[in-house]
């Protein structure tokens, strides 16, 4: 598990299976539509795009209580945390572009696999940390945490497709930012559990710098470690990415969420960094869907080192600047 990757590898997981809506298998495409791999490539370190991942959509596969496409799911994300774990093992800085959320199941677990000290920094609208006993609608994309957090197995059935998750994760080694739609079964299993979270009501009282001092006071004071940034595209106020299968109004200000990205560079601990629920047929019209996509290229080039204070005259801007 490198400390220090220098190099970035970008995958692309187009799987749609984690919720009910067609279009977000659209997501990887759309972000690179909108430049991620030029943009990157303007960056300190080179950038290795391993294309997308085709992933089996099983004939026979029931719901399991009220949860749909559980066999489906969990064989997206066991060939995931495949992927993910050789490009970390390789020694990428590696981003995976979604797709729903499920995806964080194989993204975290092959992540775990390589770095079993990594904690995890969770952006979102939503908690995603339903059981299928507690979940509303069935889906899993509601539903990631639940699958990686050890305390929270005696919660857990046996759920088809899923045998090869053992959970990996500690409830410390979890940080929650940008809440603002929790069912009220994630509410009870977020105290019981004692997980730290940060909603938009904490956010408008402490203000993003402090909110990210206090997570990583909370994540690395005792030891430093590898960051995965699980970052759900709605996170953001939907006027910045309306193109997302579950809008909730009152999300992060555009400079709040760079500012998260910024800070979670400057650790240079950041190591998976997942992009997901870009959902190009969404948007109620092109604009919609491009300001989506730049704003998922904008967050992940600040979290890979993108600065608003831009940068010295290096050989590469000097030949950029004579093409
Ligand atoms: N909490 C709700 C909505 S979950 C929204 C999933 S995501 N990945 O944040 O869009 C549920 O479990 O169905
Ligand atoms: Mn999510
Ligand atoms: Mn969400």
């Amino acid at each position: 598990c490198q400390s220090r990757a220098h190099s970035v590898a970008v995958l692309g997981a187009p799987f749609s299976k984690g919720q009910k809506r067609g279009g977000v298998e659209n997501g990887p495409k759309a972000i690179r539509d909108a430049g991620l791999i030029e943009r990157l490539s303007h960056l300190d370190y080179p950038v290795h795009d391993f294309g997308d991942l085709s992933f089996q959509y099983l004939e026979k596969d029931e719901p399991y209580m009220h949860v749909p496409f559980p066999r489906t799911v969990g064989r997206a994300n066991k060939l995931l945390s495949g992927a993910v774990s050789n490009a970390v093992g390789a020694g990428h800085t590696t981003i995976m572009l979604g797709g729903d959320h499920s995806l964080a199941i194989g993204s975290v677990e092959g992540h775990a696999k390589q770095c079993p000290d990594l904690c995890l920094i969770w952006v979102d609208a939503h908690a995603d940390i339903n059981t299928p006993f507690t979940s509303p609608s069935g889906n899993l994309h509601g539903q990631s945490v639940a699958f990686m957090l050890k305390e929270l197995q005696n919660k857990m059935p046996e759920l088809p497709g899923f045998s090869w998750v053992k959970p990996f994760l500690s409830a410390k080694d979890l940080v929650y930012i940008g809440l603002r739609d929790v069912d009220p079964g994630e509410y009870d299993i977020l105290k019981d559990l004692g997980v730290q979270y940060f909603t938009m009501r904490d956010i408008d009282r402490l203000g993003i710098q402090r909110v990210m001092e206090v997570t990583f006071h909370h994540l690395l004071s005792r030891k430093q470690r590898p960051i995965h940034l699980s970052f759900d595209i709605d996170a953001m106020d939907p006027s910045l990415a309306p193109a997302t299968g579950t809008p909730v109004n009152g999300g992060l200000t555009y400079r709040e969420g760079i500012w998260i990205t910024e800070e979670i560079h400057n650790t240079g601990l950041l190591s998976v960094m997942d992009l997901v629920e870009v959902n190009p047929d969404l948007g109620a019209s092109r604009e919609a869907v491009e300001s989506t996509a730049s704003m998922a290229v904008d967050v992940i080039a600040s979290a890979l080192g993108q600065t608003r204070e831009g940068g010295p005259i290096t050989q590469e801007s000097q030949t950029l600047k004579e093409d």
